[in-house]
């Protein structure tokens, strides 16, 4: 290993399912001590990256590295440096937290004394001490994700595989988790490679990387990002199928997407205002979504990733307050 491999490096990698192409030609580095997001929406080819990563799924072509070791040709080496929390939960139920935590620290050969020190340490790090000793079919789910990412920690990782850590958890233990991993990159120097399909979780991240049918979109920082990529957006619902085809006809170019009942338009401040003057009766509802990484994605992929959330109703509902009408 050269210490200035960057934590990671994905170099080319593609890889096929029977005609499904995974990943196509993907390439990144992960410099040490970053938070990585690799954002994309359901199928876009994620969890395959990270088993390719955590060494248990070849790629077709290209190669990947952890630390300077290639996961393929230096698997065991990869792995020792790798922390890992799945998707699917891999605990013993039937364990305590101390048991499945000492079970790991067995399994990678990490000494008695230290495995007591760390088992002490991580269960700190996570707020689990006081549920140690109770076995892990009683936690809920997001003691149990907490619970993986202690037990990936018990070893010496220097990278942190999280795959959709927050899938499943309510709004509470999804910050909580976030939390955590942010402990981890600054109080343990780790590098987190994380994946979600919650866009606003990404905010914070050092560096996002967007993918979608296996391709890598964009790669840069949120704000970098939302600075070359996000558009404000307006977005509509026309009172009537005719009012929708009037719209279109009028504004043909400055369509981005169409959402179920709504329009999006691409829409400067000035294009807002004319809108209005032309169109304002003929909406049910407009909202205005400011540059995000949600319009990124949309201005990326001409589709969105998500439903509507709680700050595009609050804006609509704002512009009820204003005189327009709001649907809820
Ligand atoms: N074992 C498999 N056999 C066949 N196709 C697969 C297999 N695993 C994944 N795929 C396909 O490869 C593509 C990428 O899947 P992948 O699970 O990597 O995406 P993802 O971004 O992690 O999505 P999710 O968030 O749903 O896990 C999808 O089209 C998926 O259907």
């Amino acid at each position: 290993m050269t210490t200035d491999a960057p934590a990671i490096r994905v170099a080319a990698i593609s890889k096929r399912y029977g005609r499904t192409l995974a990943l196509d030609n993907i390439s990144f580095d992960v410099p040490r001590n970053q938070i990585f997001a690799l954002l994309g929406p359901n199928g876009a080819g994620k969890t395959t990256l990270m088993h390719i990563l955590c060494t248990i799924l070849a790629p077709d072509s290209g190669t990947a590295e952890i630390a300077g070791f290639d996961v393929v040709r230096q698997p065991l080496e990869a792995r020792s440096r790798l922390g890992i929390v799945f998707q699917e939960p891999s605990l013993d139920d039937r364990l305590t937290a101390r048991e499945n935590l000492d079970l790991h620290g067995l399994v990678f050969g990490v000494p008695q004394p230290l495995r007591r020190q760390r088992i002490a340490e991580v269960l700190d790090l996570v707020e689990l001490t006081e549920w140690a000793d109770k076995p892990a079919r009683g936690f809920s789910s997001g003691m149990k994700r907490r619970l993986e990412i202690a037990r990936a920690l018990i070893h010496d990782s220097e990278v942190m595989l999280l795959d959709e850590p927050t899938a499943g958890l309510d709004a509470q233990s999804r910050n909580r988790m976030w939390d955590y991993v942010r402990r981890l990159q600054t109080e343990r120097q780790l590098t987190v490679l994380v994946t979600t399909h919650y866009i606003e979780e990404v905010e914070t991240c050092d560096q996002v990387c967007i993918i979608d049918h296996g391709k890598l979109l964009a790669l840069d920082t949120p704000t970098a990002l939302k600075h070359r990529y996000g558009e404000q957006v307006l977005r509509c619902t026309p009172r009537t199928d005719a009012d929708r085809e009037a719209i279109i006809a009028r504004y043909p170019d400055r369509l981005a997407h169409e959402a179920g009942p709504d329009l999006v338009l691409k829409a400067d401040d000035a294009f807002v205002e004319t809108f209005l003057d032309q169109f304002g009766s003929r909406v049910r509802s407009l909202s205005i979504d400011v540059p995000s990484l949600e319009t990124v994605f949309l201005s990326l992929t001409g589709r969105e990733m998500r439903d509507r959330g709680a700050d595009t109703r609050e804006r609509t509902l704002a512009f009820g307050r204003l005189g327009g009408e709001h649907t809820r």
